[in-house]
């Protein structure tokens, strides 16, 4: 056998990520005990999955069990485990680069100083396997592939800068890791402190775990036990292992069912929406079980991908324990788990509204897209979706909400129709003239922020029998009640009618049409979009990115309204200003919708405009 002693280079980041991590102050150094059980952990559940499905295993009847060994004379900790072990290449690829998912996010956040932030990422991210260079001054580590062939070797690093790789003794099946501590870090060689982290961190570890060969932990289902036997804690500790996080979850949901299917379920709502903080998108987290035998970690396919955010573990005793990857994704049995669970999460949703409204309020804030990503998408489950979802509305105080139940309960027996208007703030919306009628007749708008907010309305089209309507809508059909009467100053309809013949011909293409405006009231004029919504035209314009190019308006002017009174009487007089004025007009109502328009041609007319009421 050779012994041939291999040196590599840790790559660049993982150099600096070290750095900060052996000389980090970290003062929960001791969840290095945590990330490296939960290694172990998630190598005896790959080695289970793989003996389900896969060739036969090297050392098949190796006991899954964590054994973590403490010495006082020589200062080392010692966690062996009966996974699948690595091979060489996987030393190399998963010790010595940055590839997998902890420390990445760490190293994006890192500052360019290091400084005291960085501490705090440890905890944020967690550092997974160099965790250990917190308590360590050097780790050696003996591991054997479950692999039938291949070598055990041996992987040793002080963390400074390299480490050796050695074809070592051949061993069973698994990984072995030595942890020379630190002289300020000889208390974690101690068998009462191993203990108590343990119990703290690692209590649900679903494999026995032996600290110096007795028993530690109780390896709950805690998904299959009896609700009246879970303590709140339990519940939190379950959650912070399995989602590997450091807060307790805003809300949780256990349930068990017979019927149509036997499930026992454990869905834990997250603290925080990570997507909202710009982490990018969040990755599926509740896994798939058969019996407590774990079938898919993570899941994509046992729940919807607008639930993607939430976290926890889904167990059916009809699952086939064999089930591939494959077959999972047109198992019919998969999609009735999945309509079943996410039904029952919605009725739990929407229970919570009602029994904890100020929670349920926080999960809106922080969670609202993704109810809304699925009540855009999702027929399936769109009805109870829309249940759910939240707005302000001109009936409410800045930061107060409501249902579109809250809304049709208060609606006039004579009101047609639900109505809601798009804009960027509560502000915009109301110092706009879209508002004007429908304040002016005592009906509530919701407001709507959010473009999505508009394409699920537009998909929907209609709630409990009331259409939904846009109020910016170019062929808004008010009804009797609702409509504004003509008024008694109004200009005649034949100067109307001449007005907006000769602001046709002034706005030319900028126009689809002028009309007399039926919802105005202290505003002079509004434009409309003849492709429906002036959102989706303001969306339409993103899109493009031509920012320059409003596309076509439809106009409708006040006819009461003092300003386009004198408009008409500048028209009929042939001067020359009532072009500008009627250009100008025509913007100021495109800003008002929110839509850009070009600012150089608007300047030079701002100028002439100045120049003649500065006299
Ligand atoms: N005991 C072990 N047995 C087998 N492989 C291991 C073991 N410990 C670590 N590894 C391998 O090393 C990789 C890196 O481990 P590390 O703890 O740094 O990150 P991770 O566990 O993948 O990610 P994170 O900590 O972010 O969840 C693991 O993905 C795994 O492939």
């Amino acid at each position: 056998m050779s012994t041939a002693v291999e040196t590599k280079e840790f790559q660049t980041e993982i150099r600096q990520l070290l750095d900060i991590v052996i000389h980090s102050l970290y003062t929960d150094r001791e969840i290095f005990l945590r990330e490296l059980i939960s290694n172990a952990a998630d190598a005896m559940e790959k080695l289970r999955y793989t003996q389900l499905t896969g060739p036969e295993v090297k050392d098949k009847d190796a006991v899954l069990e964590i054994h973590i060994d403490t010495d006082d004379n020589s200062h080392t900790l010692t966690i062996t485990d009966t996974g699948i072990g690595m091979t060489k290449e996987e030393l190399v690829e998963n010790l010595g680069t940055i590839a997998h998912s902890g420390s990445k996010e760490f190293f994006k956040h890192l500052s360019a100083k290091g400084d005291q932030k960085d501490l705090n990422l440890i905890g944020q991210f967690g550092v997974g396997f160099y965790s250990a260079f917190m308590v360590a001054d050097k780790v050696t580590i003996y591991t054997r592939s479950y692999h039938q062939e291949g070598e055990s070797f041996t992987w040793e690093s002080d963390g400074v800068g390299s480490y050796t790789i050695t074809e070592g003794e051949d061993r069973v099946r698994g990984t072995k890791m030595v942890l020379h501590l630190k002289e300020d870090a000889y208390d974690f060689a101690k068998e009462e402190t191993i203990k108590r982290v343990i119990k703290q961190y690692s209590s649900f570890v679903p494999y026995p775990i032996m600290v110096n060969e007795q028993k530690v932990n109780t390896v709950d289902a805690l998904w299959t036990k009896n609700k009246s036997e879970i303590l709140d804690n339990d519940y939190n500790e379950f959650y912070k292992f399995i989602a590997n996080a450091h807060d307790e979850p805003l809300l949780r949901l256990h349930f068990s069912s017979d019927a149509p299917l036997n499930i026992n379920t454990l869905l834990f709502v997250p603290k925080e929406n990570l997507e909202q903080f710009g982490f990018g998108r969040t990755e599926p987290g509740v896994s798939l079980y058969c019996k407590k035998v774990l079938i898919q970690e993570k899941s994509p396919l046992v729940l919807p991908e607008w639930l993607r955010f939430l976290r926890g573990v889904i167990d059916s005793e009809e699952l086939p324990l064999n089930i591939s990857r494959e077959t999972m994704q047109d198992s019919a049995l998969i999609s009735k788990l999945n309509k079943v669970v996410t039904s029952r999460f919605l009725k739990f949703l929407d229970g919570q509204a009602t029994a904890e409204p100020e929670k349920f309020k926080e999960f809106w804030e922080k969670f609202n897209f993704f109810i809304k990503e699925g009540a855009a998408n999702d027929y399936t489950h769109q009805k109870d979706l829309i249940k759910l979802l939240r707005f302000e509305s001109s009936n409410t105080e800045a930061g107060e909400l409501v249902s579109l139940a809250d809304y049709t309960g208060r609606m006039k027996d004579d009101q047609s129709a639900i109505y809601y208007v798009n804009g960027p703030s509560r502000e915009v919306i109301e110092s706009g003239p879209y508002l004007e009628v429908f304040r002016n007749k005592g009906i509530e708008v919701i407001y709507t922020y959010a473009a999505i907010d508009d394409y699920i309305f537009g998909a929907i089209r209609e709630h409990e029998g009331k259409r939904l309507i846009s109020a910016d809508e170019a062929d808004l059909n008010l009804g009797d009640t609702e409509e504004q009467d003509r008024r008694e100053e109004a200009l005649s309809e034949e100067e109307v009618s001449n007005l907006t013949s000769w602001l046709k011909e002034v706005l030319g293409s900028k126009v689809t049409d002028v009309r007399e405006s039926k919802r105005l009231v202290d505003s002079p004029a509004v434009v409309l979009s003849p492709y429906g919504t002036n959102s989706m035209q303001r969306m339409m314009q993103m899109m493009n990115k031509d920012l320059n190019n409003v596309g076509p308006s439809v106009l409708e002017i006040n006819a009461a309204h003092a300003m386009i009174k004198r408009l008409d009487t500048a028209r009929k007089n042939e001067d020359s200003f009532a072009k500008i004025a009627a250009e100008q007009i025509f913007e100021n109502a495109q800003i008002a919708a929110g839509l850009i328009v070009d600012p150089r041609g608007m300047v030079n007319r701002l100028n002439e405009i100045l120049e003649r009421a500065l006299g």
